[in-house]
């Protein structure tokens, strides 16, 4: 086919495409989400159902695109990772990050209806998204450790603020009261003037959510003995445990292991 006099322009195109095996993190972020949550009366400091809602489209978007071995979520953010061996849109960061940031969006307002009936969207939400490339699994590690922290922090000092609000001091006392306190100091003044536990709190809160693909056992019955029996699927689940800590890694080498 003949090229038109205008193909030139396609010379003006540029493009960043990420080196082979390295992990790509794109990490989507709710913009302006403290005004929009105090707009749709979101609960403080968590709200269950929009933290749902934002696992709903994180799964969405885990199912829906290629190459995803591992999403992390907390409060208005959730980090996907591309695996290292993944060649999925050639690698290109302006189709990743665009393809998984609209549709995250397009998946907020889709379900919003169903997971907050009572509540209407007074205003379109949005996201805006990034990616950063990470040359080791250690680094990536390092990477998903440090979003946890983030979550334990905001939500200890958020927990902590509220509980001080809700029992009649002012956000500025609350404030003066939390300065300069360490998370011991946290801990024992939650325990000690409000009898909360803070590590018996949901561990969605505390932990965050993570999305992979894992082994469950499903049961089924047998058609020609009527059996029960259990047996090992793999499916993507939804959980809220330590990934710093805990053996999370070494009891699942299949999530960033070869494909
Ligand atoms: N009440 C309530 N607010 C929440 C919840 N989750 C997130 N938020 C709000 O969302 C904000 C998220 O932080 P940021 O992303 O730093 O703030 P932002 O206003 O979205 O700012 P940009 O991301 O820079 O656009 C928090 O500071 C809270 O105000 C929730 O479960 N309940
Ligand atoms: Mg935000």
């Amino acid at each position: 086919m003949a090229k038109s006099k205008y193909e030139y322009v396609k010379q003006f195109e540029r493009e960043t495409v990420f080196l082979p095996h390295t992990w790509l993190v794109v990490r989507i972020d709710g913009q302006g989400f403290h005004r929009f949550t105090a707009t749709h009366d979101f609960e403080k400091p968590n709200d269950l159902r929009a933290l749902e809602l934002m696992n709903r489209c994180a799964r969405g978007v885990f199912d829906q695109v290629g190459g995803i071995c591992f999403a992390y979520g907390e409060s208005d953010e959730y980090s996907f990772v591309v695996h290292e061996n993944s060649q999925y849109f050639n690698r290109r960061e302006a189709k990743l990050v665009s393809s998984i940031v609209s549709l995250f969006t397009s998946l907020y307002v889709f379900y919003w209806p169903t997971v907050f009936p009572d509540r209407q969207l007074k205003y379109p939400p949005s996201f805006d998204g990034r990616i950063v490339c990470y040359p080791t699994e250690a680094i990536l590690r390092d990477y998903l450790a440090w979003r946890q922290v983030d979550c334990h922090i905001n939500n200890l000092y958020n927990t902590c603020f509220w509980t001080l609000v809700q029992s009649g001091k002012s956000t500025v006392d609350a404030e003066r009261e939390l300065m300069g306190t360490l998370s011991a100091d946290k801990n024992e003044m939650l325990f000690t003037k409000f009898g909360i536990n803070y590590n018996k709190l949901p561990s969605i809160f505390r932990k965050g959510s993570i999305i992979v693909r894992d082994y469950v056992e499903e049961e089924h019955t047998d058609k020609a003995t009527g059996e029960i029996r259990k047996k090992r699927k793999m499916r993507t689940v939804v959980v809220h445990e330590d990934i710093i800590k805990n053996k999370f890694w070494e009891q699942r080498p299949h999530i960033l292991g070869k494909k």
